[in-house]
């Protein structure tokens, strides 16, 4: 991808996942030697919000005067001097293997106080106006607990837009061409796992190995959708959380269009990236609740990355998603990703289906 716009903030937002991913990567191996206790919530604690101070860091160094909305706030922290002296044990020496890449990055947080500062850095209300990160340190965290998928995300929105968006998703085959998975499990290794995503409004999208050394920005592999006239052959993608979108509602409409493949459940936003490089070809997310507003950071970077690879993401009603309103995309409902071709077709089905609750 040849960049005239944006080159520094997808350097940066790059490096940033990557260098969280090496924490989120760290707390889970940990968790299955058991030096971090695997038995309460406590491992995607402590991933969240190192991963979230790791992140801001580095945006913070880089663009002082934007502004970040991130998924958590240090409160929990501040209450929990042990929580704190473990993430704290963690951040301070996760670093890439590159010092040059580490220096782009602001090198390491200075002290325990300054980490906690930094994870309330992404207290940002959002909104329509200047230069807003969107962060979810750690986005499936029922995946990253059962060794599925889960992603380190992150994207930059200019007056409402999303520009740039990086997407790390670690439990990922490297491989484009590797069929819809599920993860790597409890106890495997990571070798040949661990994909960055990334994409620049208007240049496409890209994916190369999560790495942990510096990185060309132009580098990476192009990726795009895959070309798809008969839906009856395509594969679908949906939460393996049947409390975050509807199975029934889901089959209903595969079922409508014919599809004979069985549905690939897999958490976070790794399924944004699948199917932007093809390795499956639809995303269904249709609400649950009536009252659940999606967060930004659960979609700001896999809605450019799908929409930069030839693929539509629409809500429901077929509006594109709106970044803008604030921390929620209060104006939509549920999400629809499908290549451009078959969008329509695929949003006409999912609106018979859903005609008696709209
Ligand atoms: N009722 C809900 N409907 C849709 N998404 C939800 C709901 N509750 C939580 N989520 C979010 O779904 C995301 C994971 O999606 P997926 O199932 O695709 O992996 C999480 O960020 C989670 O947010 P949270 O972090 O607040 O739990
Ligand atoms: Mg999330
Ligand atoms: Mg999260
Ligand atoms: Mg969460």
């Amino acid at each position: 991808m040849r960049l005239d716009k944006y080159e520094k903030e997808l350097q940066i937002a790059q490096l940033a996942v990557q260098r969280a991913s090496i924490l989120t990567k760290r707390v889970f191996h940990e968790k299955a030697k058991g030096t971090v206790d695997k038995n309460d919530k406590s491992p995607v604690t402590i991933g969240d919000f190192g991963a979230q101070a790791l992140i801001i860091a580095a945006l913070q160094h880089n663009f002082p005067d934007d502004a970040i909305v991130a998924e958590e706030e240090s409160a929990k922290l501040k209450e929990d001097a042990n929580l704190r002296a473990t993430i704290w044990d963690l951040v301070k020496d996760t670093k890439l293997d590159d010092a040059a890449a580490e220096e782009l990055l602001g090198g390491p947080i200075k002290d325990v106080d300054a980490m906690v500062e930094l994870i309330d850095k992404g207290n940002s209300p959002g909104g329509s106006q200047g230069r807003i990160w969107a962060i979810d340190p750690i986005d499936g965290t029922k995946g990253f607990l059962r060794g599925g998928q889960y992603a380190v995300c992150l994207a930059l929105m200019v007056d409402g837009d999303v520009k740039v968006g990086a997407l790390g998703c670690p439990n990922l085959p490297i491989d484009n061409d590797a069929r819809l998975t599920a993860g790597i499990g409890e106890n495997q290794t990571d070798e040949g796992h661990g994909v960055l995503f990334s994409a620049v409004q208007g240049h496409g999208a890209t994916s190369r190995p999560l790495a942990t050394v510096n990185l060309d920005v132009e580098a990476g592999t192009p990726i795009s959708m895959r070309a798809i006239d008969d839906l009856t052959k395509a594969n679908f993608c949906e939460s393996v959380e049947a409390g975050h979108s509807s199975h029934g509602d889901q089959a209903a409409i595969s079922q409508k269009l014919g599809i004979t493949a069985q549905s690939v459940r897999m958490d976070s936003q790794a399924k944004y990236g699948s199917i932007a490089r093809g390795a499956g070809d639809i995303y269904l997310r249709l609400p649950v609740s009536a009252t659940y507003q999606e967060k930004i950071w659960d979609h700001a970077a896999g809605d450019l990355i799908v929409r930069e690879s030839g693929g539509q993401v629409t809500d429901i009603h077929g509006k594109r998603l709106d970044f803008s309103i604030g921390r929620t995309l209060a104006g939509n409902k549920g999400v629809v990703a499908a290549p451009l071709a078959v969008h329509g077709k695929v949003l006409e089905v999912v609106q018979e289906v859903l005609s008696a609750k709209l």
